[in-house]
């Protein structure tokens, strides 16, 4: 049986319906986050994949309820979680959740961990805002929590500070903390980008081990398509604030659709091939102010762009089952001109 066959058996976790999360700029309002639907069902992986400036971390700060605060806010939409909506919330509200059923780990530990507390201080702090347990017994679990995520003499470390650690380390507190209430839902946001390959690859079975031993959601959010094909369900390929597609992961790698996500699939370096000499997608994301209003927002580096991606809105639908894409050139009622996308 598929992943994705399995689960969606379930309920979902998490559902965000229409979502759209803007920015503030002179005096306009600018989506970042533009009519964006998806779920998490519990114990699902859901990869999130686009190039930087595709509104991946504001998708994930909203439903952290994170974002900077007077510049950006969330227009319009839902997000349901345990079928509570995370945006009508209270702050109280959001803060009991954040961190015990929901927590988030980031790209630089440096920028989360506090550099003025003991690790040990830190994941206390986690613990005593959650759990109705003592300062000794929260040490104590500190300790095990630290163990649990592969540092070796926790006893010691526990009374450390973040500088006194390696990246991977920081990473492996990182992750510590976010597990340490049992979260049903964990955000990673790029959480092995700033690490060299060999230690990416222990936090990447790392997760996937406590994924597994916790019952745990992932929402995993990165640009690298191999950390995808080994931790991800699910994948949703965002370009400019949109979904334009989602499906499995096996099918995802078989048989992308979207002109985008195939041009992504072709920016994977190989093994035999020179880093330098791949062949990247030409130009760049458009900036929230120079985003068009009509039309595909990827029409202008598209190879395959028709007159009418200019002025049609594409809409996310299924093509097949399970598979949804965003594109012109899968809209049946639409001309066929240009199908023989490869
Ligand atoms: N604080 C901010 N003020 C104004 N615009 C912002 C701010 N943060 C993000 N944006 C804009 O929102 C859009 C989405 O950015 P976001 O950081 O979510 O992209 P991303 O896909 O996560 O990229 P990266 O991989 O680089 O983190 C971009 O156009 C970005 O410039």
């Amino acid at each position: 049986m598929s992943k994705l066959t399995h689960a969606s058996k379930k309920a979902p976790l998490l559902e965000v319906n229409h979502l759209e999360t803007a920015f503030k700029i002179d005096r306009e309002y600018y989506n970042a986050v533009d009519n964006v639907s998806f779920t998490v069902k519990p114990r699902q992986v859901v990869g999130i994949v686009g190039e930087s400036g595709c509104g991946k971390s504001v998708l994930s700060l909203s439903v952290m309820r994170l974002l900077p605060k007077g510049i950006s806010e969330i227009r319009s939409g839902e997000i349901l979680f345990d079928g509570k909506d995370l945006v009508k919330m209270s702050e109280n509200e959001i803060n009991n959740i954040r961190g015990k059923d929901i927590a988030m780990i980031f790209q630089e530990p440096m920028t989360s961990l506090n550099p003025v507390f003991t690790i040990g201080y830190q994941l206390q702090e986690v613990l005593l805002n959650h759990m109705e347990i003592s300062k000794k017994e929260a040490r104590q679990k500190s300790i095990e929590l630290l163990k649990g995520v592969g540092i070796s003499r926790p006893d010691k470390i526990v009374d450390e500070y973040p500088h006194q650690l390696s990246g991977g380390m920081r990473q492996r507190v990182m992750i510590a903390m976010a597990i340490a209430c049992q979260p049903k839902l964990l955000i990673a946001d790029e959480p092995t980008t700033a690490l060299d390959v060999t230690v990416q690859a222990q936090i990447l079975e790392l997760l996937k081990e406590i994924q597994s031993a916790n019952d745990m959601a992932i929402i995993l959010i990165t640009h690298d398509l191999g950390v995808v094909a080994e931790m991800c369900d699910d994948v949703i390929v965002m370009y400019a604030g949109k979904i334009v597609e989602r499906t499995d992961v096996d099918t995802l790698f078989y048989n992308p659709k979207h002109p985008y996500t195939k041009l992504l699939m072709g920016a994977i370096p190989k093994m035999d091939e020179d880093r330098e000499v791949l062949e990247s997608i030409k130009g760049i994301v458009p900036s929230l102010k120079n985003m068009p209003k009509v039309g595909c927002k990827f029409a202008a580096r598209c190879p395959h762009a028709m007159p009418e991606c200019s002025f049609v809105t594409p809409q996310l639908a299924e093509t097949e089952q399970g598979h949804e894409v965003a594109c012109l050139l899968y809209e049946t009622s639409r001309p066929k001109e240009g199908m023989n996308v490869q």
